[in-house]
């Protein structure tokens, strides 16, 4: 009996004790919250493997450096800062670094590289039932699948785009001075307009309609906050994964399902006309080469992955293209002397602007090759870091051994800025491409190994071509036509702006 009091007032007693703990239980677990960050903090700060990287303090405590700097669209200007102060090696984010030296793009990116995309890429995966190329992580795969987009970059492919690009081209010509748009031009929107309707055009056969019709032109802030909303969500996956960014950024993700939602609506009605329809004269687009491909098992492409592919090329090559365009015409403004160069030398090489096609005479203006060349060293479309992970067996980069996990990168701007492989690397020079009695072909060479606007390796830029295509002939039609100036000259004072977009 005396045995069975003692246990009721023991566990009276417990119970107690429990109640009184879970009155605790919040602060408990703040404390523990906080303990654990203060300790994770200490190690990631002095003994975490990439201790010895010099950074700014916080981000070597926290992805939320690296976030923040996205969310102020100035992420890559940032990697440029942050290599004049701390160096060759940067660590930017608890467990990444950033490289601006030639000899790291080509440890981190070459076809033999130990490395696969990181878990940024993640984020860009527009269809959850297939990835596409560019999210595609691993090599092998991406390999296989950029083989199947490969079809649509064929020399024959290439030369059916060129009477799609003219045609927008010429439109764009047109409306520049008709005097039913406005007198002074914003370039960068126009050039946007421009590089859309074209993709439009070589993917669906059918373009934006942006150029003519000003009611269609929204469409461009859904493509701004998809491609801000791949970047945010890849620098925190887990955010992105557990859906947390989209109840914080409600808008840009709204946008991004409104974008791949038309996407998928034109590109379902393209598949509908099925493999062999083409359009005027005959042209292909990009669905003819690729209803009529077959996958990496040898299957027609499901539905899931065109859709995918679709998004992936209108996203990939549009923004791109109009950027560098607008680019080059910038700083063509900025140095009339360059613009009248390139003025002379088209004006000598073509009798009229039709003229103005590709093939040898293009070939020929090496002054124009040079003007688009240097647009893209000094305001790159992919000026930040395209991520690569280290795999297993480490890797060595700039003569230093990286452990398995580490997360790595060359800096677009950061390298092809640095003064020590680019003479006056702030000067729009064209004339530093070509070798000459002022520039030795080495002086070339070391300036080439500096920027890569295309990337390199197993991952490079599979539309380069079509790209530069698309650059030369707008350029020159451009300059051919007209005489470009500024409406507000003091503006070129500064450098051409690119930023991570968020759309307003
Ligand atoms: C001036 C214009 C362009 C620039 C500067 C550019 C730049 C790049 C860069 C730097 C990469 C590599 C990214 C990485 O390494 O992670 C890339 C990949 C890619 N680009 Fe472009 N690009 C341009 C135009 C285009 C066009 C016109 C297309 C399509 C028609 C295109 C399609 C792609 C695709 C599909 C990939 C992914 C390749 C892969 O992951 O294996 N790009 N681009």
């Amino acid at each position: 009996m005396a045995g069975w009091v003692l246990s009721e007032v023991s566990s009276s007693r417990i119970l107690g004790r429990v109640i009184c703990h879970r009155d605790l239980l919040p602060l408990i677990s703040l404390i523990a919250l906080i303990c654990y960050v203060v300790v994770k903090s200490i190690y990631r700060v002095y003994f975490h493997p990439l201790a010895k990287y010099p950074g700014p303090f916080w981000a070597k405590v926290t992805s939320l450096y690296d976030f923040y700097q996205a969310l102020s669209e100035h992420r890559a200007h940032n990697f440029l800062a942050l290599h004049k102060k701390y160096g060759p090696i940067v660590r930017y984010a608890p467990d990444k670094l950033v490289f601006n030296e030639p000899q790291a793009w080509q440890d981190i990116y070459a076809y033999k590289a130990n490395v696969r995309k990181s878990d940024l890429f993640t984020a860009s995966q527009s269809n959850p039932e297939s990835t596409d190329t560019f999210s595609e992580l691993y090599k092998e795969p991406a390999l296989k699948k950029r083989k199947v987009l490969s079809y649509g970059f064929s020399e024959s492919s290439l030369r059916s785009f060129e009477a799609y690009m003219l045609d927008q081209i010429n439109i764009f010509c047109r409306q520049l001075v008709s005097p039913e748009t406005e007198k002074v031009k914003d370039m960068s929107l126009w050039f946007n307009y421009l590089s859309y309707d074209i993709m439009g055009e070589l993917v669906f056969g059918r373009g934006f309609g942006m150029l003519t019709d000003p009611s269609l032109r929204y469409i461009l802030d859904l493509i701004d906050s998809t491609v801000f909303s791949y970047l945010l969500g890849g620098i925190i996956p887990w955010l992105h994964k557990s859906g947390i960014i989209t109840l914080l950024m409600p808008r840009i993700y709204f946008m991004r399902k409104k974008f791949v939602a038309e996407s998928t609506k034109r590109i379902v009605e393209r598949i509908k006309l099925g493999p062999d329809a083409v359009g005027v004269s005959g042209r292909k687009d990009f669905f003819h080469y690729l209803l009529n491909g077959k996958d990496e098992n040898g299957n027609p492409l499901s539905h899931a992955r065109l859709g995918a592919e679709g998004v992936l090329l209108i996203l990939a090559g549009s923004d791109t293209s109009s950027a560098s365009m607008a680019g080059t015409l910038f700083y063509l403004m900025q140095q009339v002397r360059c613009q009248e160069m390139l003025f002379e030398e088209l004006d000598g090489t073509f009798d009229n602007v039709d003229e103005i096609r590709l093939g040898d005479k293009l070939t020929s203006c090496v002054y124009l090759r040079a003007c688009v060349g240097e647009a893209l060293r000094m305001a790159s479309a992919g000026p930040g870091v395209s991520e690569r992970t280290v795999l297993k067996g480490g890797t060595i980069i700039n003569n230093e051994y990286f452990p398995e996990g580490t997360t790595v990168g060359a800096g677009g701007w950061a390298t092809s800025y640095n003064a020590k492989y680019i003479r006056d690397p702030e000067k729009y020079w064209p004339e530093r491409h070509i070798p000459s009695e002022e520039v030795t072909a080495e002086e070339v060479q070391i300036a080439h190994s500096a920027y890569w606007p295309f990337g390199l390796g197993a991952r490079k830029c599979v539309g380069m071509k079509v790209a530069l295509n698309e650059l030369h002939l707008t350029i020159a039609r451009v300059i051919y036509l007209f005489e470009v100036i500024p409406e507000r000259p003091e503006e070129f004072q500064k450098n051409f702006e690119i930023l991570d977009h968020q759309s307003e």
